[in-house]
């Protein structure tokens, strides 16, 4: 049988939705995408809640999540769910590392902080998470407690940080009392502090170790005054707030962190909690920043964000074993695999695809590739580095030294992630555009093409009206919306089914190779090959 490469497309954040209302992917031009929809075999897939392993079918997709169903053709519960049943068992509060870093403060009479994204989003975090952490630490007597915050506006509405504030220290202010005391000591946006990914910008995690962990910023005696002047005086959304330090009367910080402190980064998600986890862990080795302190402290993730590179060493949730996962099985039937991205999504065909596990299975099958991110508001360049990853994708496929070839395009999602529905229109046409060139380059070698995303999010920019009439608010998360399943080049029927999803996608790439599907997997979305 002829060899035919086949090339795996997923448009991050390119939803399916008949809405048309603030719908970027019906709004944009994109004859390459239309046509692939119109003429080919074609289905929707599942890619949030229950079909990704999360703890319910409210909760949207996200790039883990999605990446690890398309990459494991399985279905597992996700960290959103763990940390859940980990809380709710107890377990958590019997762990090893749990103890020691309550045992820590306890014994020195020193501080335990929590660090992590404040929300209800549960793409990364979730506040009621901080909250049993923080009545647990008051019932073991734990005396002080600090909690730095970085505020979302990006898995949740873009001006909802005072809602999470007000939550969590109103929570406080009733667990405080002569023997307890807990406040916020430091915050700030999640993309100005901290939580950068794929070492795209780690002078983002330098400011943020200066906020948290000397105290080192500007100062305001709230967190409420701190966003509501930052909002006044530059209009600015949640997730692009700079830092800030909460000082007492006196103006000193009211949590640097120091020696014999405890600190746990109640963050589940890897991808944005690697860096400051290196940060807190790492060695003398460190050299991404200059630290300039680098206090002796009990430091904890929620999950063990990398297994292999034991990213953090210590975490008080095991993250789910991910096992036969498609990489792992066509190096075994010697397939030769490429991958390419721009950095902001680098990691999620490499790592997340891989069941997060940053190295190769087969350093002479596979081939990565990374194409530099800008660092710079999306919104500016909408079409990001289309044009570069599809350069060296077109050229990967016309070389014939590759079987299996998969891409992930950002546009549609991290244009999306700003709310500016006119950039992220251009952001799918950017998409659409590179489609457009891949197909020609698959047409030429007779390979095969397959298009999909790994969740919702340009296909609604704005938020759904609460009352009838009400002004429009742009809307920066991600979708519950189906994504789209399209096959190039192959003459089949697809399943129709409603409950399939991401991880039926792994045993249809087999199939189209010509390999067997991993006995674990979901089955193919092929219904009959003609
Ligand atoms: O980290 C982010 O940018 C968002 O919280 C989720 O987006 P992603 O899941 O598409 O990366
Ligand atoms: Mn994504
Ligand atoms: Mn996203």
């Amino acid at each position: 049988m002829e060899k035919r490469p086949v090339v795996l497309v997923v448009m991050d954040g390119v939803g399916v939705s008949d809405n048309e209302l603030g719908n970027a992917v019906k709004m944009a031009y994109k004859p390459n995408l239309d046509e692939l929809w119109n003429n080919c075999p074609h289905t929707v897939l599942r890619a949030h809640g229950l079909a990704v392993g999360l703890p319910s079918d409210s909760d949207m997709g996200n790039s883990e999540v999605g990446h690890n169903a398309i990459g494991c053709g399985q279905i597992y519960s996700q960290g959103a769910k763990l940390v859940n049943e980990n809380i709710e068992s107890g377990a958590m509060f019997d762990s090893a590392t749990w103890k020691d870093l309550v045992e820590n403060v306890k014994a020195n009479d020193s501080v335990l902080h929590f660090l992590g994204l404040l929300s209800d989003g549960n793409v990364h975090s979730h506040i009621n998470h901080l909250k049993a952490m923080i009545e647990e630490a008051k019932k073991e007597g734990v005396k002080k407690v600090r909690v730095h915050i970085l505020l979302d506006g990006r898995d949740v509405p873009e001006t909802s940080a005072l809602t999470y504030v007000d939550d969590i220290e109103n929570f406080m202010n009733a667990l405080n009392d002569d023997q307890f005391d807990a406040e916020i000591a430091s915050g700030g946006g999640r993309m100005q502090i901290t939580m950068d990914r794929y070492e795209a910008n780690w002078p983002m995690v330098e400011a943020g170790w200066k906020i948290h962990v000397l105290g080192e910023g500007r100062t305001f005696p709230s967190a409420t005054e701190a966003i509501e002047t930052y909002r006044n005086e530059s209009g600015v959304v949640d997730q692009d707030l700079p830092g800030f330090v909460i000082v007492d009367a006196e103006g000193n910080p009211k949590g640097t962190i120091n020696d014999k402190d405890s600190v746990i980064l109640y963050n589940f998600r890897g991808d944005r909690a690697q860096e400051i986890s290196l940060a807190f862990d790492g060695d003398e080795t460190f050299d991404k920043f200059d630290r300039v302190k680098v206090p002796d402290v009990k430091f904890a993730g929620m999950l063990q964000y990398d297994a292999d590179l034991q990213i953090p060493k210590h975490y008080l949730t095991e993250p789910p074993k991910i096992n036969y996962t498609l990489t792992e099985q066509l190096v075994k039937d010697g397939i030769s695999e490429y991958a390419i991205s721009e950095t902001q999504k680098y990691g999620h065909v490499t790592y997340f695809w891989n069941g997060n596990r940053s190295g190769k299975f087969d350093e002479d099958l596979e081939v990565y590739e990374e194409i530099e991110s800008d660092v710079i508001p999306f919104e500016q360049r909408p079409w990001m580095k289309s044009a570069q990853i599809t350069d060296k994708l077109c050229d990967a496929i016309r070389s014939g030294k590759y079987d299996f070839l998969r891409t992930n395009y950002p546009n549609g999602d991290m244009v999306g992630h700003t709310g500016n529905l006119e950039a992220t229109i251009i952001g799918v046409e950017s998409v659409d555009l590179a489609l457009g060139r891949v197909i020609k380059a698959v047409k030429d070698v007779n390979g095969i093409l397959m298009v999909t995303a790994d969740h919702g999010n340009a296909d609604e920019m704005y938020e759904k009206p609460k009352k009838k009439d009400a002004p429009l608010k742009a809307k920066t998360s991600h979708t519950l919306n189906k994504v789209p399943f399209i096959i190039y080049n192959f003459d089949c029927t697809l399943k129709q089914d409603d409950d399939l999803g991401l991880s039926n996608i792994a045993s249809t790439v087999c199939q189209v190779l010509g390999v067997k599907p991993n006995e674990h997997w979901r089955e193919s979305i092929i219904e009959e090959v003609k």
